[in-house]
């Protein structure tokens, strides 16, 4: 079982993977970017904003991406695997091109190993507003809010086109109840 936690930035993903490990011991729990000792190194220059091209930063996340899937997820596919975002996310923020283009090179670099099961948080622009208010932002979040809502959108849209097994949760919900609808959705 290979469950993805996605949403933009603020969407409450930390806070449920939280509960999640205390929930799930024997599980395996990891990321993107970031989710492997490459993928440290490719997640820095990326939200550093290193890369001045968009089509850099793209294939930044797509090194990292390639990494994970190849040294944590095929590995441990006979175990239950949790990430803390996915190809979701890599289609979605590549935003500056089409997204028929992105998905082909991500299906390259998940080598068509996706998840089986996206738990999407959905924020509205009002709350994601009030939350982004609480924190500092890295170079990706201070795009601004309008841009975080289409990034939403292109998620959603990308679940849709990939047909993958999902739940759209509203993020605004209590953090009780978004933890009880995604346990009844991965034990479902
Ligand atoms: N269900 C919720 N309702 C209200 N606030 C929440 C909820 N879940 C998380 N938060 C708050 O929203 C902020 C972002 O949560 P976090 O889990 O860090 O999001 P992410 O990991 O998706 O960026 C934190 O201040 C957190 O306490
Ligand atoms: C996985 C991934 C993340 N991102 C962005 C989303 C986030 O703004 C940033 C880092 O993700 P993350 O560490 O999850 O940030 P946060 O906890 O604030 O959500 O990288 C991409 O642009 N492309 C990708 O492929």
């Amino acid at each position: 079982m290979y469950v993805v936690i996605e949403g933009i930035d603020t969407a409450g993903k930390s806070t449920q993977l939280d509960i999640l490990k205390n929930n799930h011991k024997e599980a395996i729990f990891t990321k993107e970017p970031g989710g492997t000792q490459l993928g440290l190194k490719l997640r820095e220059m990326a939200l550093n904003g290193e890369a001045k091209s968009k089509v850099a930063e793209m294939f930044l996340f797509l090194a990292d991406r390639a990494e994970h899937i190849e040294e944590v997820i095929k590995p441990n596919e006979k175990n239950m695997i949790v990430s803390d975002r996915s190809v979701i996310s890599g289609i979605a923020y590549a935003s500056n091109l089409p997204l028929e283009i992105v998905i082909s090179l991500n299906l390259i670099a998940t080598s068509n190993t996706l998840p089986t099961h996206v738990i999407l948080l959905e924020l509205t622009k009002e709350e994601l507003t009030k939350r982004l208010q609480g924190k500092s932002n890295d170079s990706i979040e201070s795009r601004g809010i309008d841009y975080l809502i289409n990034i939403q959108n292109r998620m959603k849209e990308t679940v849709k086109m990939l047909k993958l097994n999902h739940i759209f949760i509203d993020a605004s919900l209590s953090i009780k109840e978004i933890s009880e609808k995604i346990e009844d959705f991965i034990n479902g």
